[in-house]
């Protein structure tokens, strides 16, 4: 056998996680901590509303990856959710994957507690076990990854996230998926820049693909985003809403940085 992909590597060790958790916390018992969860936010509505006057930015709470490692050494949840509001940030994204990210179940329910932004729980899904415990831990919006799931697998993960109330984000990186994708019911749709096998990042991406989308899409151009130029470039190719970890967590005011990066959005053409 060749060797696995960063996302085959993932997947399988999040397979296995998954096993034990559910191992440990029956359907049941997830089920009623969701219930038992803080009200859902509107994610898609309020990052929607963003993108009409302005930009979408959910802005993303990640301390490390695999291919960048130790992203932010000064990594403080509650107090980056705060400078990500104040900066102007529609929604947070906040990575809970531990062994890759150096996330943690924990970062969510901290930084969501100190603001009033719809939040995104960026893992890697597979089960609707894990829908339901996105949903308790009081995520507003999950992430399905077209290049790690079947067709069956998303919309079951979809269904699951719409039977919480809560929106999915469904993740593409090419042509193939973005048709997959276009047959689940989503409105929100994510065009990672990122190729999750190799971690190779390419604006061009987006370029391609946000014009073969299909209309009723609120499109979301994902990784490897650094200025206003690349916002705005990417604006010009039909995606007004972004998500944006790496360059906004290696600065120092992360406020101020976020509402520099806003402050100068590509009219809108509608
Ligand atoms: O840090 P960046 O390059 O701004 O990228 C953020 C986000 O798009 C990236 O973290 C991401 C996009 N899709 C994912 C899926 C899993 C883990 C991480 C991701």
């Amino acid at each position: 056998m060749s060797t696995p992909t960063i996302l085959e590597r993932i997947k399988a060790y999040k397979l296995e996680d998954v096993a034990a958790r559910k191992a440990e916390r029956s359907q049941a018992d997830i089920e009623d901590a969701a219930r038992a969860a803080p009200p859902v936010r509107p994610f898609g509505d309020t990052l929607q509303k963003a993108s009409i006057e302005g930009y979408g930015l959910i802005a993303e709470i990640k301390k490390a990856s695999p291919s960048k490692g130790l992203i932010r050494a000064d990594f403080d949840p509650p107090a980056l959710a705060r400078a990500y509001s104040e900066g102007g940030a529609a929604c947070l994204s906040i990575l809970t994957d531990g062994p890759s990210f150096q996330g943690d179940d924990a970062y969510l329910v901290a930084a969501r507690a100190e603001v009033d932004l719809p939040v995104l729980r960026k893992d890697f899904l597979y089960d609707p076990w894990q829908v339901a415990e996105s949903r308790s831990l009081g995520a507003d919006c999950i992430l399905i990854i077209m290049a790690s799931v079947s067709d069956p697998q998303a919309a079951e993960l979809e269904a699951a996230a719409t039977e919480w109330g809560m929106d999915a984000l469904i993740e593409v990186h090419n042509v193939e998926e973005l048709d997959r994708a276009s047959r689940l019911k989503s409105r929100l749709l994510g065009i990672n820049n990122r190729d999750l096998n190799t971690f190779v990042t390419d604006l061009q991406v987006t370029r391609t693909l946000a014009r073969r989308a299909p209309e009723d899409r609120l499109l979301v151009s994902e990784s490897g985003l650094n200025t206003p130029d690349d916002l705005a470039d990417m604006a010009r190719h039909g995606a007004r809403c972004f998500l944006i970890g790496e360059s906004l967590m290696r600065q120092d005011d992360v406020a101020t940085a976020t509402r520099a990066l806003l402050s100068n959005p590509l009219v809108a053409n509608r």
